[in-house]
This record gives structure tokens, sequence and C-alpha cells, in this order.
């Protein structure tokens, strides 16, 4: 007799003779896999692709899947054809001015940022496996100011962000490279997806004559971020950098003063002179309305980095990831540090170029810095409407 697999008869019953091996699973398990396996490979194949950029940008794998970037994409700045030429261009410019010219014995060599190991342009092991993702834009916001306000700290804490990107190293292209074009500009910045915001940060722009039309040739909805810090420590720290290199300067008070018995402060000194924001921002306020600016604080970077970074990811449109979740308090370095930096994932302070400590300067000589800034920091406060308590 015939064995029954089932209850109901069956072709396969054949009288006499044992049951076969059995089947192979029927056709609906075997497409129900096939369907389960195609949607893993595109399931993968989507959430490779939505972190490229993200990856890129963050410290490591556990931002994955953070990014904001459709939802908080800033004002588009590239061109209608969409491949960021801009859409008005300048190109062949003389050199720029510097405001902040004079005491030639203490300046020059300090103009541009010491090489720092914080500012890698190697992108990280996951940035360079997505390096060929996107393109090169013109950057959307750009750190114009002011030099030894914590412009580094700021930029370092920004490119946690999935969603911003940023050249490492200053290009200095507004004040020293004009003259190369908008395109060389473009080929130094790091390659972006949809939605992620370019920047840069170059201190001197904020004092460069030329830079506030450059920029606005560039694009007007250019946003631009200035860190500004007490102008007296400013100018200490300026100094401070300065001595670093030459040991054999003036002293700090010497240079302060044209005159010092008659108490007259040398403004041609650009350490002095870089202090006098209301005069600088007046420029930019010619191209660019208040409201595409924003004002850090040096002092509430330092102490409450979390607060600052949270303006500034409104002012530029990005979802609020960094928070004080992000920093740490290094007692050694006196400073707050990133509990993983961009690239590395490792715990991260600014180099030793940051955070210098500063010479004894003479309590007479702040004193009468002090009096000296008062005027232009009242004058600051009201333009910008946000007291900075200098004073
Ligand atoms: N987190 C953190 N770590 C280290 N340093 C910090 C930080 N936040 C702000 N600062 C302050 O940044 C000052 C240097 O400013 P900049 O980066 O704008 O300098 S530069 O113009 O680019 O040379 C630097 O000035 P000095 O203290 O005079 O060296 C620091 O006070």
């Amino acid at each position: 007799m015939g064995q029954r697999l089932s209850g109901g008869r069956s072709c396969l019953d054949v009288p006499g003779r044992r049951v076969p091996e059995p089947p192979p699973p029927p056709p609906p398990v075997r497409r129900k896999l096939a369907l389960l396996f195609a949607m893993l490979c595109v399931w993968l194949y989507m959430f490779l692709y939505s972190c490229a950029g993200s990856c890129a940008a963050a410290p490591g794998l556990l931002l994955l899947g953070s990014g904001s970037r459709a939802a908080h994409a800033p004002p588009a700045l590239a061109s209608p054809a969409g491949d960021g030429t801009p859409s008005r261009q300048s190109f062949r410019a003389p050199p720029a001015t510097l405001l902040a010219a004079g005491k030639e014995m203490a300046e020059g060599a300090e103009s541009q940022e010491e090489q720092n190991p914080e500012a890698p342009d190697s992108p990280s092991p996951i940035s360079s496996f997505f390096s060929g993702s996107g393109t090169k834009q013109l950057p959307q916001a750009i750190i114009i100011g002011v030099k030894k306000g914590g412009t580094r700290a700021l930029l370092e804490f920004l490119r946690v962000h999935p969603d911003v990107r940023a050249v490492g190293a200053e290009p200095h292209f507004f004040d020293r490279s004009y003259d190369k074009g908008l395109a060389w500009y473009r080929d130094l910045m790091p390659r972006t997806l949809e939605g992620q915001i370019t920047m840069e940060k170059t201190p001197s722009y904020f004092v460069t004559r030329e830079a506030p039309a450059r920029i606005s040739a560039m694009s007007r909805d250019t946003k631009l971020i200035v860190v500004v810090r007490d102008p007296v420590t400013r100018a200490i720290s300026d100094y401070t950098q300065t001595l670093s290199k030459r040991p054999d300067i003036p002293t700090f008070e010497s240079l302060t003063f044209k005159n010092r018995s008659a108490g007259l402060v040398d403004t041609s000194w650009s350490a002095i002179q870089i202090g006098i924001y209301a005069k600088h921002l007046e420029l930019w306020l010619r191209h660019f309305p208040l409201g595409q600016m924003l004002f850090v604080s040096g002092e509430r970077l330092i102490s409450d980095p979390a607060g600052e970074l949270g303006r500034v990811q409104d002012f530029l449109g990005l979802k609020r990831i960094i928070t004080d979740k992000h920093f740490y308090f290094n007692k050694t370095k006196g400073f707050p540090c990133l509990k993983k930096a961009e690239g590395s994932g490792k715990p991260h302070c600014l180099g030793k170029t940051k955070g210098r400590t500063h010479p004894h300067i003479d309590r007479e000589v702040v004193r009468r810095l002090r009096d000296f800034y008062r005027p232009f920091n009242r004058k600051f406060y009201q333009m910008t409407g946000l007291d900075f308590g200098w004073d």
C-alpha cells in the first residue's frame, strides 16, 4: 500500500512503492526568501547612500543615520545650473589691504594661523571611503574672524556635525589669493552631499577692507560668523603668539602706546586695531544685513561651548546635534575639549598653540586699554544688539 503524506489522495501515491526523497521547498517559500534577500540589498544600498555624507563628517559610525540634511539645508548657493558656479563672480583683483597694518616687527609672520594638528585636511578612513561622493561647493558659511577670538575651536567643534564639511587650513582666499579665482577657491573645499554645508575659517577677513564686497560678489547669501573676544585679552593673545615666534620683540606695554605718558594708544598696531570691532563691522554692514551675521562670544565658547554651538547650529539651519554631551573640560589644558573628534572618534583638545599662557601685562596699561576700547565696545553692542560684558 502506498504511504500518504497528507490526508488527500496524491498522484504520487503508487501502490507497492516507497515515497521518494522529500521535495524541495515549495515555490512560495523560495520566493519569500528571494524577496527578503532583495529587500536586504535595497536596505543596505540605501543605508550606505544616506550615510555617505554623514559618515564623512562624523566622528564614527555612532552618528550614522543622525543626519538632517534635507530638512536643514541652508539657502542654496549653487548656480542655477547646480554645478556650484556662483551667479556673481569677480576675478583678478589687486591684493587686499589689511586694515591692521604697522609695527612690522610685531606682525607679519603671525598673520597666518600656525599650522596645527587639529586642522587636518586628511579625511578619516570612513571619509576616504566616501571621498568620491558629492561635489565641491563654494562655502555657504564662513568664519570671518576675529584673529585669536576662538575661531579654530569653533570650527573644530562644528565639524563634529554630520552636515558640516569644512576645509582644515585657512584658505586666505579673500585677502591673499583672490586673483586665483573662485574655481581655485572651490577646489580647496571638501566634497559635500546635498544639504551639507561647506565652511571655512580665515580670521583676517574681518579686517580686510575688500573682503565684504568680494564675499558678497561670490554670494550675497553667505552666512558670516564672527567670534569676538574682549579686545584687550585678544590683543594680549595676539602679542603672545608673536612673542612665541620672536622672543626679541619689544614689550606689549611699549608697543601699545604712541606716547605712553600722554596715554596715546597706537591704533596702527594691528594687535590694537583688530579689536576696534565696531569700525570693522561698519564695512561689513554696507554689504550684508545684520541678520546674516552671527556674533559668537569667545568667552562663552570656553565657559559654555554647547550653548554657543546651539546658537551657531540654529543660525546655520542645522539640527542641534552638537550638545553638552560632546564636550568635557580638560583640567590639564584648562579648556573644553571634544569627547570624540571628527575623524578619529577619540578625545581631542586643541593643540599647544591654542590656550597659551599670556605674559603679565602692567595693570595700568590694561586699564588704559580698557578705557580706550570702552566707547568702541559700546558702539559694537549697540550695532549687534548684544552685550558681551567686556566692560
Ligand atoms: N576649547 C579651546 N581650546 C583651546 N583654546 C580655545 C578653546 N576655545 C577658545 N580658545 C581660545 O582660542 C584662542 C585662539 O583663537 P583662534 O583659534 O581664533 O586663533 S587664530 O587667530 O586662528 O590664530 C586661544 O587664545 P589663547 O588662549 O590666547 O592662546 C584660546 O583662548
